[in-house]
């Protein structure tokens, strides 16, 4: 990777560390140190050194980590900000966005430190005032986002993921509190068990605890409604998005904007309205048959699904990604079992795995197999998925774990997969 500031260039790969050039040590390269010498590199410096050579004062960085509801919430706010009027950019899993138009494709949630800063000179070079962006546990942990200052890190919820990575949940959760743990302005939601933070500078949002952005009371006649007080007022917007999950992602963002614009309460609820969501986040697909594509893809997200649809007969297809978290292949199975009447267990980027593999791994939670599919190509499963739909009128079928990726990882081959396009196909 290469960044050019004023003619010089910067990079993290000592192949390219060459004379003139200088050379950025960070946690994943610094084995590579002697060989950038070798290569005749002009300077060494340490990452968080970057912000030296960067005039990043006209623009304030937003983070938000947690286990899920990052990509939401960050795009809710991207929205939120660009109907105030701002220029905004947003980089995180769906891709780099400034203004409104999509300016890089799908790669790393966070990318590594000369990839964040590449991208907020490109958000400065086009005005924008907010770069709004996600951090994963990954980037914690590898300091991808060191020397970034941020005017507001938010929490949205820490449960279990990316284990393969983090191998103890303890690490994992230490991972994304250490996000929190200095004097940054933060937002926190107070219904989190888990979350540790540093208090200075915080507020908080929640609909169970007290906390300084609280949700009081909501409705889901005609879309979702909300009223939530701040100190004594009380304020409530509206939104096309579905289940409790996102009053969280949309409370948060509404705090947020609070947190970092002079925009009133008032002006910012009124333009919630306008965000449609993301693509593939509970994205009703079809009504009749009532068919939902969602990214859940772990053990807690999929209960959060489910819950949201507790009054209907749940039919539900996902499976789980190879070389990833073995542990919550399992866990996953137990949800499903638990709230659907009908399993599809299929894949879900098997990646270097057997597929096969995988789907028994995610079967041993499931007790009841009377209403249970296994089909391990996930177009038939999907088609499966349908006939079933459409044979009750009371079900609603939930696809979940891809959300709007457009490929199935095979090896590390990309072979085109969309779920939507799927289900569309077959309707
Ligand atoms: C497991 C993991 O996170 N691996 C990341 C890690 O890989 P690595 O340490 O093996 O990389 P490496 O090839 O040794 O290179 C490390 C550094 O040395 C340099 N290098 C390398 C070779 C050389 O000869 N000289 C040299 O200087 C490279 O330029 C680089 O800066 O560092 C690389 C760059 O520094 C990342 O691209 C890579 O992400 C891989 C591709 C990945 O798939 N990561 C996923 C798991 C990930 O990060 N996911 C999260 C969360 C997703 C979510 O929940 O949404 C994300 O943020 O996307
Ligand atoms: N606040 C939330 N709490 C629990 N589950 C959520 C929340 N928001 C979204 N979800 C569920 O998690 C899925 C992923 O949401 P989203 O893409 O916003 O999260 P993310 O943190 O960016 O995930 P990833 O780390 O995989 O990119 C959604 O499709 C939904 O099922
Ligand atoms: N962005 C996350 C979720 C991908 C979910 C699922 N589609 C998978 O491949 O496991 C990751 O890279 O772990
Ligand atoms: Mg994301």
């Amino acid at each position: 990777m290469q960044l050019i500031i004023n003619n010089k260039i910067f990079t993290d790969n000592s192949n390219e560390a060459v004379k003139g050039t200088v050379f950025v040590l960070s946690k994943q390269n610094e084995k590579f140190k002697e060989a950038a010498i070798a290569n005749g590199c002009e300077k060494i410096i340490k990452a968080d050194e970057l912000k030296n050579y960067f005039d990043m004062s006209s623009i304030k960085v937003i983070g938000i980590t947690g286990t899920n509801g990052k990509t939401t919430t960050a795009a809710a706010i991207y929205s939120i900000l660009l109907d105030l009027g701002y220029k905004v950019a947003l980089q995180g899993t769906r891709g780099f966005f400034i203004n409104d138009e999509r300016v890089e494709e799908y790669s790393l949630t966070t990318p590594v430190q000369l990839g964040n800063f590449a991208h907020i000179q490109k958000a400065i070079e086009n005005e924008c005032q907010f770069f709004v962006m996600e951090v994963s546990s990954h980037a914690i942990e590898q300091k991808r986002i060191e020397g970034l200052e941020f005017e507001l890190k938010i929490h949205t919820n820490i449960t279990r993921d990316h284990l393969d990575y983090h191998k103890t949940i303890e690490e994992y959760i230490n991972v994304k509190n250490s996000f929190f743990d200095d004097n940054s302005k933060k937002l926190i939601n107070k219904d989190d068990k888990v979350v540790k933070f540093n208090p200075t500078n915080a507020l908080t949002y929640s609909l169970d605890n007290p906390s300084t952005y609280k949700v009081n009371a909501y409705s889901f006649k005609n879309g979702t409604n909300v009223m939530f007080s701040k100190i004594e007022e009380m304020y409530s917007y509206s939104s096309t998005l579905m289940g409790i999950f996102n009053i969280y992602n949309l409370t948060a963002a509404i705090a947020a904007v609070d947190m970092v614009t002079s925009n009133s309460l008032d002006e910012i609820c009124a333009v919630v309205e306008n965000f449609a969501g993301v693509s593939g986040r509970m994205e009703t697909i079809s009504t009749k048959p009532f068919v939902i594509v969602d990214f859940a893809h772990t053990p807690d997200g999929m209960k959060e699904v489910y819950e949201s649809f507790n009054h209907k007969n749940i039919i539900t297809v996902f499976g789980a990604g190879g070389n990833r978290d073995k542990e919550k292949r399992a866990l996953m199975g137990q949800i499903a079992s638990k709230f659907a009447k009908t399993i599809i267990v299929t894949s879900d980027n098997p990646r270097f795995e057997d597929p096969d593999l995988i789907i028994e791994d995610i079967c041993k939670g499931i007790n009841n197999k009377n209403n249970l599919y296994i089909e391990v190509n996930r177009k038939e499963a999907i088609k499966k998925g349908i006939e079933l739909a459409r044979q009750d009128e009371d079900s609603v079928l939930l696809i979940l774990g891809k959300g709007d990726e457009p490929y199935q990882i095979i090896y590390d081959q990309k072979m085109p997969l969309s779920d939507k396009e799927e289900v569309l196909k077959y309707l």
